[in-house]
């Protein structure tokens, strides 16, 4: 049986998506979706995800990485699957929908996507660096040179080692533009690569940048490779809560395999 995908970018973080409403996806193949998420062999994508009927919310999200496992909380994706669901018409302008991290509200108002994140209770400040959860795993370290940094090559070092290991963390390298901007680059686990962007990463680099007194702002502006995000909290007693990560998400193509 054919199978329509729809591809989608959040800020040049790239996803297949495929409404799997009628559950006719072979969910349990990670061969499959590794190789649609191939950029030579397949359709090309960071990660799969899946848009489910949920039965008291508006979706389900289920999320892959482009090595084929079923991974963590995806923001990029979280955003792009909203827009993916605004274009189905099985939402209009709100969303609230279910990801392996919880439940997650939603905003959508021409290409600009809201998505309220998890709160996070436990910031973890190393001698050079900065551990958290913002639902996926997320090392944070300064790197001034951060334009010609080999971020390959030291993100694997970073995501392989200890403590992370074989379940790895992601890992973003930052640098300080103003008191209230930051520009980051992410090696993503499951990618095993650079990416364009990282929405839980740079809601990972908003938090830590503040935790650290870098910024005293609750409204951060993160440069990623592939455009703008904007990420904005409350604290309350040291928990970051009513956490937004906002940016564009848009639809590139669509087909049929
Ligand atoms: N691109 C993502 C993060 C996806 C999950 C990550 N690769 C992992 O396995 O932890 C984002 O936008 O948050």
């Amino acid at each position: 049986m054919k199978q329509k995908f729809y591809k989608y970018q959040g800020t040049g973080n790239d996803f297949v998506m495929i409404d799997n409403r009628q559950q006719n996806f072979d969910k349990n193949n990670a061969k499959l979706v590794a190789d649609l998420c191939d950029r030579r062999f397949g359709i090309g994508g960071d990660g799969l995800i899946l848009l489910e009927n949920h039965n008291e919310y508006d979706f389900k999200m289920v999320y892959y990485n482009a090595d084929g496992n079923e991974s963590t909380m995806c923001g990029n994706g979280g955003r792009c699957l909203v827009a993916f669901a605004k274009q189905l018409g099985v939402i209009s302008n709100k969303a609230v929908f279910e990801a392996i991290d919880g439940l997650h509200h939603a905003e959508i108002d021409g290409d600009i996507v809201r998505l309220q994140m998890q709160d996070v209770p436990v910031i973890d400040k190393k001698e050079n660096h900065v551990f958290l959860d913002t639902g996926s795993p997320h090392h944070v370290q300064f790197e001034d040179a951060i334009s010609d940094f080999d971020i390959k090559t030291k993100g694997a070092a970073i995501r392989y080692g200890a403590p992370y290991n074989e379940e790895g963390s992601n890992v973003n390298f930052v640098k300080k533009i103003s008191n209230n901007a930051f520009r980051l680059r992410t090696y993503e686990r499951g990618v095993e690569d650079e990416t364009l962007s990282c929405g839980t990463g740079a809601t990972a680099v908003a938090i830590a940048m503040h935790a650290l007194n870098e910024t005293k702002s609750h409204e951060i502006d993160l440069k990623v490779e592939g455009g703008e995000l904007k990420v904005s909290f409350d604290v309350e007693d040291g928990i970051y809560k009513n956490v937004w990560l906002i940016g564009s998400a848009n639809f590139v193509f669509e087909g049929e395999i």
